[in-house]
């Protein structure tokens, strides 16, 4: 099946190109490219020279619906509510990289984002890719809003303690770090050099894009409105979020009872691995990988679980679960083409 990929040259991109390469049934159709259309792909990324060999193509709607099966969004938000319609309308199966169909409220995404909303039919049509929560949805969809890579590592890590009534929903807090990936490829002052490196800076306190999206998604599964503290930090790595969380439980349960409750919960989803009782994961044990990792731990002095839950935001977070989803979309198995171990050291 040809897949196009639009936001060509950045990150997500050459990650959706790493991770169709060697997809049985995914090949690169079209790579279009708002900044560098004509251009030889491997003028700009050389790793990928051979790999991609036809030129980076400018946006067009038609064509692309006419010579490709699915079409992956790779592009910002504010751009991929422009792009995304004029696609569906040709009736392609869109996957959108971007937070701009993952919001239900128009409202909520211009307080947030301060874009204006897409229209709202587009809205209700896109179907939330978190593929180990909705798979039965994604099966029927046509157009999946990827989750966002934060929400992807907190959700995961929190929705079976929040779907066991076992947490105290009135107080969670998310202390999220991420490496300097997430945030693209384009140059700005804060993912300099000098900046991060040998640095730890938290940023957007109280005002991430993603607070509403992970509220949304806990309080759709777990009945009630639930509302979250969350602090991102930059670190200096290239690949990967860690987000510690940290629960009030509302009766004493040990450590071991509630790894019981995460397996029993994740038992049939293979990229998730709930670690055993002392064994906490690192970024480096998911890197390049669609694991996601969980760690925790129930301190029976204060009664709150901490939950650690790592990813690799360009992969889980990101490129892997767009695969993830395009296999659900189409009937493959979900691990089709994901099977990568994490690259370790
Ligand atoms: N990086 C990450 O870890 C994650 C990213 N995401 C989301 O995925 C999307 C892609 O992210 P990422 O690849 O990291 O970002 P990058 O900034 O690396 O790439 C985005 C690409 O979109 C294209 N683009 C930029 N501006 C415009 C524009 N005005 N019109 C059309 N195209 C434009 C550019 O490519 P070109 O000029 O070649 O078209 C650009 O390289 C974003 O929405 C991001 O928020 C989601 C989860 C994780
Ligand atoms: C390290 C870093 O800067 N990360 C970005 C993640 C952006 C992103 O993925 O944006 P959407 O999911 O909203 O599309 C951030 O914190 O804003």
């Amino acid at each position: 099946m040809k897949a196009a990929i639009i936001g060509g040259t950045g990150y997500g991109s050459i990650e959706l190109i790493r991770l169709i390469n060697k997809h049985p049934y995914l090949e690169i159709g079209s790579v279009v490219s708002n900044s560098q259309a004509g251009v030889n792909f491997s003028d700009v990324y050389p790793h990928l020279s051979d790999i991609v060999v036809q030129p980076l193509e400018t946006f067009d709607a038609n064509r692309l619906s006419e010579d490709n099966e699915i079409v992956f969004l790779a592009t910002p938000s504010g751009v991929s509510s422009k792009l995304a319609p004029q696609l569906l309308e040709n009736g392609i199966k869109c996957i959108d990289l971007s937070g701009d169909f993952r919001l239900r409220s128009a409202e909520e995404y211009e307080n947030w984002y301060k874009h204006s909303s897409p229209e709202e039919k587009y809205l209700k049509q896109a179907v939330y890719g978190l593929s180990e929560i909705y798979k039965e949805e994604i099966r029927e969809a046509s157009f999946i809003a990827n989750p966002g890579c934060y929400p992807t590592a907190t959700t995961l890590g929190l929705l079976p303690i929040i779907k066991s009534k076992l947490a105290d929903e009135n107080f969670i807090i998310i202390d999220a770090k991420s490496g300097v990936s997430g945030a693209g490829r384009g140059l700005s002052l804060t993912s300099h050099y000098s900046e991060i490196n040998e640095n730890v800076k938290a940023y957007k306190l109280g005002k991430h894009q993603h607070i509403p999206e992970i509220e949304q998604v806990l309080s759709d599964e777990g009945g009630n409105p639930i509302t979250i503290t969350f602090t991102t930090h930059l670190v200096p790595l290239t690949r990967g979020i860690m987000c510690t969380m940290y629960v009030h439980l509302k009766e004493k349960i040990p450590t071991k009872k509630v790894i019981d409750l995460y397996k029993q919960f994740y038992q049939e989803s293979h990229f998730i691995r709930v670690r055993p009782e002392g064994n906490i994961p690192s970024t480096k044990e998911v890197m390049g990988s669609n694991f996601c990792d969980i760690g925790l731990h129930v301190d029976e002095r204060t009664n709150r679980l901490t939950v650690i839950s790592v990813i690799d935001n360009l992969v889980k977070g990101a490129a892997g679960q767009a695969i993830q989803n395009a296999n659900l979309m189409n009937g493959w198995d979900e691990q089709t083409g994901l099977t990568d171990l994490p690259m370790y050291p």
